[in-house]
């Protein structure tokens, strides 16, 4: 098997340990890549190039028109390669094909976007006090980056870190997920073909707490963007603390989708089990705490147990297969958990509730979709974040108690509201208190749109134009045309 190797300083190279990785398919847990294995001294090497492409190079001089086209050339490439790396990515994750080519279609997007207004961030002349004075604000780069991401989404949530980061001028350490990294090596094989110069751009492949955790306390590091879970990133931000970088954080989420009698039925049961199923549920955003106006709660049940209860799941490669495995046999095991405790916390379970008995299946990390009604804020199924295949049902009577329910979380990453009353709609995404809300639709995102959470789903936004901003300094500049002495102290 082919070793995949980790790039640093314009240079494809093994661990210095020498260490490896096994990488396994979900689906059947059969071997798929062996990877360099990374660990403290690799990422302090990358960190050196970085900060040497950063300090001394030319990258964060380049016009930012030049840079901007080579961004452009890498969606191009992405684009180019769009089924080998759409395989890769079903192979790492277990997600079918079908998603992963949508995925593959939004990340060259993510690119596009970001090459077209990274020029459009250009600073402003501000109306100076002072006479015979000009007052400018510019943007500049942060510096060195380090990026760190997650598994479940791995190429996606690294293309909205490293396309804005090298539109803007920066250099940057990435590490992506240890368990899903073919895609990110991949990309920075289109990163090196479209003329990113040496040392910009360095990807190390290890685990958290060694590459990570390196990431995020070395001084020399300027800003540190996460991906991942709240504890980690609650890590990284103590961590981050050594010398106060810059930190975004993109954490998790436990997502209301609320739904009122008045919605239309068949889509807002459509679209509540695809909020949850889709990708096996290990979405950040996944509509996992459905909240349903009692007068409709049975019917609604009802409807959604027999549309759930027929998702095929099977290989991604399989074009009729719906849901795909979880990551691995640890997702697995603490979505299992999860479920126990539901049960033993009173939860009503309607559907699933084990894995499934379908002997082709028995090699992968497989779960059926899960459905709990009865359920109460105060039960940990419903205030913990499970990633995985499995709803909680509560019911409300008012608007006010289904908004109450919405907002009870730690989390506030994305919500929705499913109403015909438009102003009912707009009274409720006013008081729902997330980063994103939808109204007749859930798990919608684009490029243009800013992505991020309210309170403990993270700091900072991806995402549109705040998401390249993200990767700039705010510099005032104040040239004095015709200086004269003061006098204050007299002459
Ligand atoms: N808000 C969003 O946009 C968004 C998007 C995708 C995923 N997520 C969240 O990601 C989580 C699932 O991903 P995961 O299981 O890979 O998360 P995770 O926190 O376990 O790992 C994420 C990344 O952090 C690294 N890491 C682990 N320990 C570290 C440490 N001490 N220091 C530095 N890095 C460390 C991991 O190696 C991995 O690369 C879920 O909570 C999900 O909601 C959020
Ligand atoms: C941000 N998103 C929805 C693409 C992936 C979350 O896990």
């Amino acid at each position: 098997m082919i070793l995949k190797k980790m790039f640093i300083d314009g240079k494809w190279v093994d661990a210095k340990n020498g260490q490896t990785r096994t990488i396994i398919n979900p689906f059947n847990q059969e071997e798929i890549a062996t990877v360099a294995e990374g660990d403290q001294s690799d990422a302090i090497a990358a960190i050196v190039a970085a900060r040497q492409a950063f300090d001394q190079g030319d990258w964060p001089n380049t016009p930012v028109t030049e840079r901007a086209s080579i961004v452009q050339k890498i969606a191009e490439l992405i684009e180019r390669d769009k089924e080998e790396l759409a395989e890769l990515e079903s192979l790492d994750t277990g997600k079918t094909v079908e998603e992963s080519r949508v995925d593959m279609d939004d990340i060259a997007g993510v690119f596009r976007y970001y090459a077209e207004i990274g020029d459009k961030n250009g600073g402003e002349i501000i109306p100076s006090p002072v006479p015979n004075s000009v007052s400018k604000v510019v943007h500049e780069p942060v510096g060195v980056c380090g990026q760190i991401t997650p598994w479940n989404y791995p190429l996606l949530q690294a293309s909205w870190k490293l396309a804005p980061a090298l539109v803007t001028g920066n250099t940057l350490v990435m590490k992506p997920s240890e368990i899903t990294p073919l895609t990110t090596v991949k990309v920075f094989e289109l990163i090196e073909e479209a003329g990113v110069p040496a040392g910009v751009a360095n990807l190390v492949l290890g685990a958290g707490h060694s590459v990570g955790a390196e990431l995020s306390t070395n001084v020399d590091v300027d800003l540190i963007s996460f991906t991942g879970g709240i504890e980690t990133g609650k890590k990284i931000m103590q961590a981050a603390s050594v010398n106060v970088k810059k930190i975004a954080l993109e954490l998790g989420g436990k997502n209301p989708n609320v739904v009122f009698s008045d919605a239309d039925f068949e889509t807002a049961v459509d679209q509540a089990m695809n909020a949850v199923f889709f990708h096996a549920g290990q979405i950040c955003s996944a509509g996992t705490r459905l909240i349903i106006e009692e007068s409709i709660h049975d019917e609604f049940v009802k409807a959604l147990v027999e549309r759930v209860k027929n998702i095929k799941l099977g290989s991604g490669f399989d074009e009729d297969t719906q849901m795909g495995p979880l990551i691995s046999a640890e997702h697995l095991a603490k979505v299992e958990s999860y479920v126990e405790t539901g049960i033993k916390e009173g939860a009503k379970l309607v559907l699933g509730g084990k894995r499934p008995e379908d002997p082709a299946l028995q090699n992968g990390f497989f779960y059926l979709p899960t459905i709990f009604t009865d359920c109460t804020t105060n039960m940990s199924i419903v205030q913990d974040e499970a990633f995985g295949p499995i709803i909680t049902v509560e019911k409300f009577q008012t608007e006010e108690e289904a908004i109450k329910l919405a907002n009870d979380s730690i989390y506030g990453l994305a919500g929705g509201v499913w109403t015909n009353d438009i102003v009912k709609a707009e009274r409720c995404v006013a008081k729902m208190r997330m980063g994103t809300v939808w109204i007749n639709e859930f798990n919608l995102y684009f490029p243009h749109a800013p992505w991020g959470g309210f309170k403990q789903s993270g700091i900072g936004r991806e995402l549109g134009k705040l998401g390249l901003e993200e990767y700039t300094e705010t510099k005032h500049i104040f040239h004095n045309l015709d200086p004269k002495p003061i006098n204050w102290f007299g002459k």
